[in-house]
């Protein structure tokens, strides 16, 4: 049709913070931050222990209010949004812990299935309470995480690498279009920690999940992320695509205390 011409429209960023602040008493644990987050985009924040980068994350699906400045996640106003509101927006929104979270008494199976409670009006007590079709999907996240033959194992018996595996698919399970993880290597050792990223991001990528992901591990965050963000003091001080950055520029993080 002559005269009719259809822009395709640039996606909206998924989350977008603004001038963000989080005091608690006199301590500015966040100052003064913004931050945009493209659709499908792993950015990995880092900085010195105690630089914010926790607060900032728990700020960004309500876990912690903010001080002052706005902060939006899903088109949800995460700063204004009421409980209820909130919680329909956990829904979405997949949280991965350093210290894996999981029930230990629980085998792996049930663990994963508890991704599903947010998309089911009833609690659930039990793998059997869960319908077929749940008991079938949790089976197959656990083995998207290479963890089908545990299933039925207990999950506080299983080694870290593997603990954080079963959070991995607990999350997958939850369907989440976000995902935020908090240091979620920082307990394993080197090749466990290198091999649990490579799968965070395999998976991730594969669901299309928008990421921001806390790291201590520079070679990690620059082999992996593609944009990295940097936290001094509470106060953002990198904000830049991975690619052609090296451990120096990244190492500038823990220096730097102007803002950018
Ligand atoms: N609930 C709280 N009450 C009081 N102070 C807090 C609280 N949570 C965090 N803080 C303080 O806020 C600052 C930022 O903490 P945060 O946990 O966000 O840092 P971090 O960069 O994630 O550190 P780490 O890398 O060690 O996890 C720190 O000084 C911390 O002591």
């Amino acid at each position: 049709m002559q005269g009719l011409t259809v822009t395709p429209e640039e996606p909206a960023d998924v989350i977008a913070v603004r001038g963000l602040t989080r005091r608690f008493g006199d301590l500015v644990a966040v100052d003064d931050v913004s931050l945009s987050v493209a659709p499908g985009e792993f950015v990995v924040l880092l900085g010195l222990s105690g630089s914010g980068k926790s607060t900032l994350l728990r700020c960004l699906n309500g876990l912690h209010p903010v001080s002052a400045g706005e902060v939006e996640v899903l088109g949800t106003r995460v700063h204004a949004a009421p409980e209820a509101e909130l919680r329909r927006l956990r829904t979405q929104v997949g949280f991965v812990f350093q210290a894996f979270n999981l029930v230990g008494r629980l085998s792996c199976v049930e663990n994963v299935l508890t991704g599903a409670l947010g998309r089911l009006r009833l609690p659930r007590y039990g793998v059997r309470s869960y319908g077929q079709n749940l008991r079938r999907e949790a089976l197959a996240c656990l083995d998207r995480v290479g963890l089908a033959d545990r299933a039925f194992q207990r999950a506080g018996t299983l080694s870290g690498g593997q603990q954080q595996r079963v959070a991995i698919a607990r999350t997958l399970m939850q369907r989440p279009r976000v995902l935020l993880a908090d240091e979620p290597v920082a307990s394993l050792d080197p090749e466990n920690a290198g091999s649990v990223m490579d799968l965070l991001v395999r998976v991730c990528a594969e669901e299309g999940l928008t990421v921001v992901c806390t790291l201590h591990q520079v070679d990690l965050a620059l082999g992996w992320a593609h944009r990295l963000v940097g936290l001094n003091q509470g106060r953002k001080v990198l904000d830049r695509p991975a690619a052609g950055m090296d451990r120096a520029d990244v190492m500038d993080v823990y220096r730097r205390v102007e803002p950018v």
